[in-house]
C-alpha cells in the first residue's frame, strides 16, 4: 500500500478580515502518495497556489493541518519550518530563478551552501545527471535553453533529495517541445526514482504526465482523474469554465 507523503486535513486558508475577506481555500482534505506525480488544476482564483505553498509551508492555512510524513507543518515555528523547507521539500517555479553569473554545478550547489554545507564529491553531479546535463555543469544560464535552465533549476531542488518536489506551472515559460521534455523528464523521476511531486498547471497536456489530476474549483475540491489523458482533462475543464446556467 501506497504511503501518504502530504497529508491536508482540513485546510482553511483565508486572507484578509471583514468585507474584504477572502477564503481561498475551504475545509480542504487531501493526500498525495509517496513517489506519486500529482497534477493540481483549475479554473484562475481557484486556490491551486494557495495549496501549493500550504502544502510546502510557504504558508500557513488559517486552520487545519498539513503533515509531511509524520510532521505537522502547522506546529513549527518559523525557524523549524525554515529548515524543514530547505531540507526536505524542493521547488520550482514558472521563471527558473538561476543566477546569471554562476554555472549549472554552481547553481545546484548554491542552495547547500547557503545552508553552511558541501556538497560531497559528486553530488552535484549526480544531481545534474538526473536531469540529463551531466556534461552541462560549467555552462551559464545564458549559454543553455530554456529548457535546459528548467532543468538546472529542478536539479537544484533535487540536490537536498526532497520527499516533495513541488511545482508552481514549471513549463509555462517554455514552448510546447521543450515543456513536454520536462515533463518526460519529471515523470521519469517519479517513475525510476519514486519522487513525489506535485504540480499546479494550467496545460492539460502537462497534467496528463501525471499519475492523477485533482480539480479545485473555489478553492474545494471539485474531483480527481486517474491516468489521465490530455482530452479527458481537457472536457472536464471545460465543463469547470462554463458559466453556470
Ligand atoms: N495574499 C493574498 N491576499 C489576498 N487574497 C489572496 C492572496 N493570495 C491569494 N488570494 C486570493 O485567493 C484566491 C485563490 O488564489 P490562488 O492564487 O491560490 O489561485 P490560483 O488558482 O492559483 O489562480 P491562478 O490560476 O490565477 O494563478 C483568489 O481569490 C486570490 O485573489
Amino acid at each position: 500500500m501506497t504511503r501518504d507523503a502530504i497529508r491536508l486535513r482540513r485546510v482553511v486558508r483565508r486572507f484578509g478580515s471583514g468585507d474584504a475577506a477572502v477564503t481561498a481555500l475551504h475545509d480542504l482534505t487531501f493526500s498525495f502518495g509517496e513517489g506519486t506525480f500529482t497534477a493540481v488544476m483549475g479554473p484562475s482564483g481557484s486556490g491551486k497556489s494557495t495549496l501549493l505553498q500550504c502544502a510546502a509551508g510557504l504558508d500557513r492555512p488559517t486552520s487545519g493541518t498539513v503533515l509531511l510524513g509524520d510532521t505537522d507543518l502547522t506546529r513549527l515555528d518559523e525557524t523549524r519550518l525554515t529548515r524543514l523547507r530547505r531540507d526536505r521539500i524542493g521547488f520550482v517555479f514558472q521563471s527558473f530563478n538561476l543566477l546569471p553569473t554562476l554555472t549549472a554545478e554552481q547553481n545546484v550547489a548554491l542552495p547547500m551552501r547557503l545552508a553552511g554545507r558541501r556538497p560531497a564529491d559528486g553530488e552535484v553531479r549526480e544531481a545534474l545527471a538526473r536531469v540529463g546535463l551531466a556534461d552541462r555543469a560549467r555552462h551559464r544560464p545564458q549559454e543553455m535553453s530554456g529548457g535546459q535552465q528548467q532543468r538546472v533549476a529542478i536539479a537544484r531542488a533535487l540536490i537536498t533529495r526532497p520527499q516533495v518536489l513541488f511545482g508552481d506551472e514549471p513549463t509555462g515559460a517554455l514552448d510546447s517541445s521543450t515543456g513536454r521534455e520536462v515533463l518526460r523528464m519529471l515523470r521519469a523521476l517519479a517513475d525510476d526514482g519514486g519522487q513525489t511531486i506535485v504540480m499546479v498547471t494550467h496545460d492539460p497536456v502537462a497534467a496528463a504526465h501525471a499519475d492523477r489530476v485533482v480539480f479545485l474549483a473555489d478553492g474545494r475540491l471539485h474531483g480527481t482523474l486517474d491516468a489521465p489523458s490530455p482530452e479527458a482533462v481537457a472536457s472536464r475543464m471545460t465543463r469547470m469554465e462554463a458559466p453556470a446556467c
